[in-house]
């Protein structure tokens, strides 16, 4: 392949970022199954991270996927460890989940830095992104099991792209029973 070429596939790339228990990966899943499998597909920039760390540390790593409590016991040296590796190569973590790209409409489901929306705006050209912002009240947050966390909660990881707009849309995730409207506009904003 052509290094200087962007890629054909994805047409579209959804790039999804909030905080903490905003639901990023509830409504990651929800639309992937409004759009099908053979159309689109989840892409978790922190899942190389979560594989290194499972096979270094003998893990468990369909957990550590998962939005389960295990996770939240090794989130804070997984932000460390990858923050070193990102100073030396900002894209080396985005560079490693693209390669399972293979359909139409990729959803990014963690988008959590500058660097990463530079990334594939960088790799797939400005045209096929399409950004949102995901926001849920604190009361709703820890209500899905976010505490406030020193370390976690205060540092890049989590606060970089609070002030990373202008977003192609700004959602908020609050009621169980809003999420079909909210699919809805991520749906128009992919598809139009
Ligand atoms: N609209 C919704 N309706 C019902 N449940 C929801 C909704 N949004 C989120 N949840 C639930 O809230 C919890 C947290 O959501 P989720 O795991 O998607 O957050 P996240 O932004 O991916 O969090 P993290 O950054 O910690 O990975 C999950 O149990 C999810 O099922």
């Amino acid at each position: 392949m052509d290094s200087t070429k962007a890629p054909e596939l994805p047409r579209v790339l959804l790039l999804l970022s909030g905080k903490r228990k905003c639901g990023k990966d509830f409504l990651a899943d929800a639309l992937l199954k409004r759009l099908g499998p053979n159309r689109a597909q989840i892409v978790r920039i922190s899942e190389p991270i979560k594989r290194h760390w499972a096979d270094e540390m003998g893990l468990d790593l369909g957990a550590l996927l998962g939005d389960g409590a295990y996770k939240e016991r090794y989130r804070k040296q997984m932000i460390e460890w990858s923050d070193a590796r990102r100073r030396e190569d900002y894209g080396v973590f985005c560079r490693a989940a693209c390669r399972t790209i293979d359909r139409e409409i990729c959803i990014v489901s963690d988008v959590r830095r500058k660097t990463d929306v530079r990334f594939f705006r960088e790799t797939y050209g400005p045209a096929r992104l399409r950004t949102v912002r995901i926001e849920a009240s604190e009361s709703v947050r820890g209500a899905r099991g976010w505490t406030f966390q020193a370390g976690i909660d205060d540092v890049q990881s989590e606060c970089d792209l609070d002030d990373g707009g202008p977003w192609d849309l700004l959602l908020k995730n609050e009621h169980a029973d809003g999420a079909d409207e909210l699919l809805a506009r991520i749906e128009k904003l992919i598809l139009d």
